[in-house]
């Protein structure tokens, strides 16, 4: 987050490395402050042994090894779901969860599973969002600001002291695409020598930036792009998702098949199931219709009511039929999103902060509207 007396995380690598570079470092010693980090969370990076004194004294004066804290950690009964609550400097909140994909429901009840080889991390990119999506509670928040590079990876080191992470989804707060340069630092220090995630393991969700979908075929290869679609028509897609009338829905496909010519890449199409609204056999026709072509996995996500909306989830019912008209009439690959963690207020996804955390923060503090 902006602000004037902040100090940058070391894990702001360009800003770590024009500064030692400034002062005539080797921003190779970039990795060994990260690696020193990683492996003593509680100590200053400016312990590092063997690093120039000009070094330590201008990490001293100008970063922190984190700049955020984990101000609360809840788990689900079942032990499948952790959320973090993490404090960013200047209080401000988001939220990061993991989410242990091989912990059968019951089956490590009583606490989290220890060394989960399956975990995935949910991170946040903004705090807030300013796409006003009329079914998430996040939009309803406007824009409080961008996460810097650092303070997206921080929520990876603040999770894999929980338990080690395979995968990561930006799929919490925010349009990853609306802080492009940060969420793509970010990456590539997550898939860098440091932390060594696969780049297939990462996950990144829109709305539909289209300049952005086009320009991360490019800057991010190998990472997986998610598409939030929700509709199969400009007017219908207008109705659910206001940034439509920006971004068309013809343009957003044309972007989808540039990224795929591109990438190569199958993508991840997500539609929220809004009961009576986009949910009926007509719109799956039209759904299957527009999709069928492309090489693309729907992923029909359960509505989690919204106190700031008045829509209604499709039954259990209506989304089988769904899907199996999908599927079975138009041959799109469909699955539906498994809930996990309800009973610790969701998964990854939105969530409205209601008031700052700079006070003994709860999670009760907080709405969250998460599906997935
Ligand atoms: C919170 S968004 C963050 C990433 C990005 N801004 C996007 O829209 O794709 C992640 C996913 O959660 C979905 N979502 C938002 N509000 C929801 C709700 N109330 N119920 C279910 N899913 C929701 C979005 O549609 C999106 O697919
Ligand atoms: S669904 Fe995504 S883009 Fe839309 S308001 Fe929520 S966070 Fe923003």
């Amino acid at each position: 987050m902006e602000q004037a007396s902040r100090k940058y995380s070391v894990f702001d690598v360009e800003v770590l490395k024009w500064e030692l570079e400034r002062i005539g470092v080797k921003a190779l010693h970039v990795f060994t402050i990260w690696t020193h980090v990683l492996a003593h969370p509680d100590t200053e990076a400016h312990d590092v042994p063997g690093l120039p004194f000009a070094a330590i004294d201008m990490i001293k004066e100008k970063f922190k090894t984190l700049t955020s804290q984990v101000k609360d950690q809840e788990t689900s009964a079942d032990g499948t779901t952790t959320k973090l609550l993490i404090q960013l400097q200047g209080g401000q909140s988001v939220e990061a969860v993991i989410m242990r994909h091989d912990a059968g429901a019951g089956k490590y009840a009583g606490g989290p599973r220890q060394g989960g080889s399956r975990a995935t991390l949910c991170v946040s990119s903004q705090v807030g969002c300013q796409m006003g999506c009329t079914f998430c509670a996040t939009g309803t928040m406007g824009l409080k600001g961008n996460l810097s590079a650092g303070e997206i990876v921080e929520q990876l080191v603040h999770a894999s002291q929980v338990t080690p992470i395979r995968n990561i989804v930006f799929m919490g707060m925010g349009e990853p695409l609306n802080n492009y340069k940060s969420v793509v630092e970010g990456i590539q220090i997550m898939t860098g020598r440091c932390f060594g995630l696969s780049p297939s393991h990462i996950t990144v969700s829109t709305v539909g930036v289209i300049p952005r979908i086009l320009s991360i075929a490019n800057d991010l290869p190998g990472v997986n792009l998610a598409l939030s679609l929700h509709a199969p028509t400009q007017e219908l897609r207008c109705q659910i998702v206001p940034t439509a009338k920006a971004y068309p829905l013809h343009k957003l496909m044309a972007a989808l098949n540039s990224y795929q010519t591109i990438s190569r890449r199958r993508v991840l199409v997500e539609y929220v199931m809004l009961a009576g609204i986009n949910d009926s056999d007509e719109v799956a026709h039209q759904l299957g219709t527009l999709l069928k072509d492309h090489n693309v996995t729907l992923n029909l996500i359960p509505y989690n009511p919204a106190t700031s909306s008045d829509y209604k989830p499709t039954s259990q019912e209506d989304l089988t039929r769904f899907q199996k008209i999908l599927r079975g009439v138009h041959g799109v690959r469909t699955t539906i999103r498994q809930e996990m963690g309800q009973d610790i207020a969701g998964a990854c996804g939105q969530l409205v902060i209601s008031q700052s955390v700079k006070q003994s923060p709860k999670l009760t503090d907080i709405e969250d509207m998460c599906s997935s």
